[in-house]
């Protein structure tokens, strides 16, 4: 079954139809890709998925259980959690304290039994943050903050994680080190959904894309089936092979 499931999600702003019937899913243990050009839509449908954006008709379902009217507390209560295209850091704190800060809202908010402090050393491990940990987030550079982001998110045991735009402001290196993160965290079982425009990145890491353009799902595949498809070439690829 999967995590999650889109049926029909439709959003307007005004006369501007930012997404028009969109169905969609997206598995456990999986890298899932969506892109499209700017303005397509992607962010808008985080939006739908996290409840940040009401929908004009359609649903959102969550591990079998329709949540479209739900807000956004909620749903992360039911096991989601994402991060955001412009960075939303505490950039007074720490990379620990950053981190640190959503175990005892977790804890705050909810009957789980967490010990903070150890989950934070284990996720700090675990996202390579470890040699940065005392430092003040407004220091690090982007492409490590957007990792910090990704680990806070995670202090919240989600099974589905959204990510917005993560590897933009990675360096090479960064973005290698990024993506086994993202392949372990799917090993582990978590459905992960990337907004990614980095396509080298999208097609090696992603067992699903998800292509959307002006608001309409124009193909979902395998990275070579949306390589292939004549819709994505004209709309987002281009003519050009990716890597
Ligand atoms: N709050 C809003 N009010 C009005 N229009 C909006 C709003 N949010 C998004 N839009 C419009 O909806 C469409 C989809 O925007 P969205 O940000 O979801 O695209 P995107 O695929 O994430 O783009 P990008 O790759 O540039 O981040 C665009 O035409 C955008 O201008």
């Amino acid at each position: 079954m999967p995590v999650l499931e889109t049926t029909g999600v439709s959003v307007r702003f005004g006369g501007n139809i930012a997404l028009r019937d969109v169905s969609l899913t997206i598995e456990p243990g999986q890298v899932t890709g969506l892109i499209g050009p700017n303005g397509a839509g992607k962010t808008t449908m985080f939006n739908c998925v996290t409840g940040m954006q009401s929908v004009a008709s359609g649903r959102v379902v969550l591990d079998g259980r329709d949540i479209t009217g739900l807000g956004p507390g909620r749903r992360a209560r039911l096991g989601m959690a994402r991060t955001f295209q412009r960075l939303e850091l505490f950039l007074s704190l720490s990379v620990r304290d950053n981190i640190r800060v959503a175990g005892d809202i977790v804890r705050a908010n909810t009957r789980t039994r967490i010990d903070v402090e150890a989950e934070t050393d284990r996720i700090l491990e675990l996202a390579g943050l470890a040699d940065i940990a005392g430092e003040n987030v407004a220091e690090i550079p982007t492409g490590r903050a957007r990792v910090v982001e990704v680990a806070r998110a995670l202090m919240t045991r989600p099974k589905l994680l959204l990510l917005d735009e993560p590897a933009s402001g990675q360096t090479e290196q960064e973005s290698e080190r990024f993506a086994d993160l993202l392949r372990e965290l799917a090993a582990d079982g978590i459905a992960v959904c990337l907004v990614e425009h980095d396509l080298p990145l999208v097609m090696s890491l992603c067992s699903t894309i998800h292509v959307l353009d002006h608001g309409t799902l124009i193909a979902s595949g395998t990275a070579a089936e949306v390589q292939r498809s004549p819709e994505v070439i004209a709309a987002y690829i281009g003519t050009e092979a990716v890597a």
